[in-house]
């Protein structure tokens, strides 16, 4: 079945590092898309807002921390069965912050070992790029999930040495 995509919509997702101590910090959502996973911090821009913006809004909104660097290392775009909407998330690599990790109404953060991500609560395709991620590769992805959202049918991951502004469509792997 051809992948036909009407219509997407851009999504970032921030990736908190503690490099020396071999940990990242990830949110148990609890509300909304992704209710009950383990994930980044992220989401919808607002109007008028830049892609990086809304990255450091988003982190300070849902973990109440301020990012000081921000890199965007890799896009994922995620299409779904009988559904013309894609989402592209764009996905930020952070490794320093101000503030203290705190619970909001949305997110529960809580620190983990590079060696113990907990995937079997995550997205199904985080396993998959997680590891080009923690190594600081950049990377374009493309996952095209079931309808019910719980499974990955099809996808394209590959590194690249330079992340684009925007996911080119016209060039999709998976079409
Ligand atoms: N498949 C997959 N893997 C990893 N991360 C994600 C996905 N799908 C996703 O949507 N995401 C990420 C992208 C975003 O960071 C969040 C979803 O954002 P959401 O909570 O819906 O957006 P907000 O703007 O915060 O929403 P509300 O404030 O309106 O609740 O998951």
């Amino acid at each position: 079945m051809p992948i036909i995509i009407e219509k997407k919509k851009l999504f970032t997702l921030v990736l908190t590092l503690d490099e020396k101590n071999r940990k990242i910090l990830l949110g148990m959502k609890k509300r909304g898309f992704g209710l009950n996973k383990w994930n980044g911090f992220g989401g919808k821009l607002e109007p008028g807002e830049t892609i990086v913006q809304a990255a450091y809004r988003e982190l300070e909104e849902e973990a109440m921390i301020q990012a000081v660097d921000m890199d965007k290392i890799g896009i994922n775009l995620f299409t779904f069965e009988n559904d013309p909407v894609a989402l592209e998330v764009h996905v930020f690599r952070s490794t320093e912050y101000k503030g203290t990790p705190t619970e909001t109404e949305e997110m529960r953060p809580e620190w983990f070992s590079y060696d113990n991500i907990p995937f079997d609560t995550m997205w199904p395709d985080d396993r998959i790029w997680f590891p080009l991620f923690l190594k600081g590769q950049q990377f374009l992805g493309e996952f095209h999930f079931s309808e019910d959202q719980k499974r990955v049918l099809e996808q394209d991951l590959r590194e690249v040495s330079h992340v684009p502004e925007e996911y080119d469509l016209t060039q999709r792997k998976l079409a």
